[in-house]
């Protein structure tokens, strides 16, 4: 949506955001150390570690372990979800990340897969394991790729896009909405007959310490930490704070509201009444108690994530 940035003034919106006293230790679910340790168990088997994220936040939220514990392969940085993110600094986010030691990175989009890009990936790979002379079982014919990343990435997404696209073969892979659908670890998955490759799919890992509160909201925002650890209400806010900071005014048309606005509370109400989200409350009055009608923040809060997360609200780019 085109809205006069005049018209809003420079201090309508906050320039920071207030985090309060949160903490994000209790966000690491202690069965991940469990996956990252039976993963380096695996890695003797495997020619390519296939790492994938959030291209909506190509710097925040990777897991360092995963560099410490895994990174003794050729390591393919695939940032998917590209359909999602603002892409337009593109070059200047692969050279930063070519800084940062990162050199072979791939945008990916795993449901439409409108560019092709899946498609790169067993080429690419292989020149990889080749330049790296495959310096461990040379007499086997076939290659054994890892996909690794945090949660609700599209680890599994991508594996059946690259079925899909090498084999013309369905679903191998339990895909969902929500951080830590893959339980399973690490399963042998066919992706392609000419070069015989098998991927091992894993569960997602999130970093045991993330780094500051701020790469957590993000994490958060992006469907990567389970909803209620967090709180729908902070990340309904941390999202709002989101899109007028990078001026995404896309919430304003979707949900009918006068303008631009940056209180969370206002926010939730317009949306909550245009969606028809009341409930009733009890209050005590003079008169005795009524029921009352009133918005329903909580069902706002989640359609607000919710269409965030599909799109609906723009393409945004979180880092940077
Ligand atoms: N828009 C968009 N959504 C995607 C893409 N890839 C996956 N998704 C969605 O993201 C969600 C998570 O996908 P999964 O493939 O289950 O992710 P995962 O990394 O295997 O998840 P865990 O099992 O939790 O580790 C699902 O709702 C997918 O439909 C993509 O390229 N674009």
């Amino acid at each position: 949506m085109r809205v006069s940035l005049s018209s809003l003034g420079a201090a309508a919106f906050r320039t920071a955001f207030g985090f309060g006293q949160r903490e994000v230790a209790h966000w690491f679910p202690g069965h991940m150390a469990k996956g990252l340790k039976q993963m380096r168990a695996s890695l003797r088997k495997v020619d390519c570690i296939i790492e994938i994220h959030d291209a909506r936040i190509p710097f925040s939220g990777r897991n360092p372990l995963f560099q410490e514990n895994l990174d003794v392969r050729p390591h393919l940085l695939v940032l998917n979800k590209m359909d999602l993110a603002d892409t337009s600094k593109k070059w200047s986010i692969l050279k930063q990340l070519e800084r940062d030691g990162v050199k072979n990175v791939l945008f990916t989009d795993c449901l439409k897969q409108r560019d092709d890009s899946v498609k790169k990936i067993v080429p690419l790979v292989t020149e990889l394991i080749h330049n790296a002379s495959r310096f461990h079982r040379e007499e086997d014919r076939s290659y054994c790729l890892m996909v690794i990343g945090v949660p609700n990435v599209g680890k599994s997404s991508l594996i059946n896009a690259l079925r899909r696209t090498n084999l013309k073969k369905g679903k191998a892979s339990r895909v969902g909405g929500e951080p830590g659908i893959t339980k399973a670890v690490l399963t042998k998955i066919q992706v392609c007959e000419r070069p015989l490759m098998y991927l091992l799919d894993t569960p997602g890992v999130l970093p045991p310490k993330i780094e500051n509160i701020e790469t957590g909201m993000k994490l958060a925002l992006c469907g990567t930490i389970l909803d209620h650890l967090v709180g729908e209400d902070i990340i309904a806010d941390y999202l709002l704070f989101s899109l007028n900071r990078l001026q995404r005014f896309g919430y304003v048309e979707k949900y009918e509201l006068e303008g631009p606005c940056d209180d969370i509370q206002h926010v939730l109400k317009c949306i909550a009444v245009k969606l028809g989200k009341t409930q009733r409350v009890k209050a005590i009055t003079g008169i005795g108690d009524v029921t009352i009608k009133m918005p329903n923040y909580s069902a706002a809060a989640y359609d607000f994530i919710r269409a965030f997360r599909k799109g609906e609200l723009g393409k945004v780019m979180l880092d940077g």
